[in-house]
């Protein structure tokens, strides 16, 4: 994946991207870490195309994240599941598939029934969100983002709602997707994640890349931010 965040600002009613200016290529699985208000779900949102930066641009694979063709290609898991709550989890598929991407309902259900499937919900989905655990649901979310057969899923704090025990279970699931040959950029405060995941690590401090680097750079932080960071979160 190539990544080029040129002269990025973003507001809200203050500043919260402060002029990130940041090419990377060759990775595949890259993780934003940080403190709680460093900027990190709003980048990815940014990179994403879900809201455009206040100035500057952002080139993905060499496309705008403005462009349809990028938009089309590129799946979103919110923190919270965001499946619709009246239908089940395979009918939130295979709705976005055929209004969306024009598939048939055969076409839907056979595509929905596949990614349910490989995040291990065959039993669970023809159940409505609210009857299945947190974890399923968030799995489904995932199986929902892949159906798209898009090329980069972002991932922001996908198991920030979820206990121990159901977050190791989502991550399990995402890990077993390295082998679909896309590409990750993820929002986690879960380290351990991160070591065996991530392929690059992108450190957010104060709206800013305050440090960056191979997954390594945990271990050993060059800034006192970073350090910090690490020293809290352990
Ligand atoms: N829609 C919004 N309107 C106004 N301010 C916002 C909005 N979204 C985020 N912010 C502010 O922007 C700053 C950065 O938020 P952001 O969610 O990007 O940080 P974060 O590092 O992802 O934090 P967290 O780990 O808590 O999710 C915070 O101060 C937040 O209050």
């Amino acid at each position: 994946m190539k990544i080029a965040l040129e002269h990025i600002t973003h507001a809200y009613d203050i500043d919260i991207l402060h002029d990130i200016d940041f090419q990377l290529d060759g990775y595949h699985s890259v993780a934003i870490i940080g403190v709680s208000g460093s900027g990190k779900s709003t980048l990815i949102r940014l990179m994403s195309g879900l809201e455009k930066p206040t100035t500057g641009r952002i080139r993905i694979d060499d496309l705008s994240v403005d462009s349809e063709d990028y938009k089309r290609h590129v799946g979103f898991v919110f923190q919270n599941h965001n499946l619709f709550p009246h239908l089940t989890l395979k009918r939130n598929i295979t709705l976005i598939l055929e209004k969306t991407r024009g598939k048939s309902p055969e076409e839907a259900e056979k595509i929905a029934r596949g990614y349910l499937t490989l995040l291990h919900l065959e039993t669970q989905m023809d159940k409505l969100p609210k009857n299945v655990s947190g974890g399923q649901a968030q799995r489904a979310s995932i199986a929902r983002a892949l159906s798209i057969d898009p090329n980069i899923i972002f991932l922001d704090e996908p198991t920030a709602s979820l206990d121990p025990i159901l977050t190791y279970e989502v991550l399990e699931a995402i890990k077993n997707l390295k082998s679909l040959g896309k590409s990750f950029v993820f929002v986690t405060h879960v380290l351990s994640f991160v070591r065996e995941f991530a392929d690059y690590v992108i450190f957010m401090h104060d709206g800013q890349i305050h440090e960056h680097g191979l997954p390594s750079i945990l271990d050993e932080p060059k800034t006192i931010e970073l350090k910090t960071f690490m020293d809290k979160v352990k």
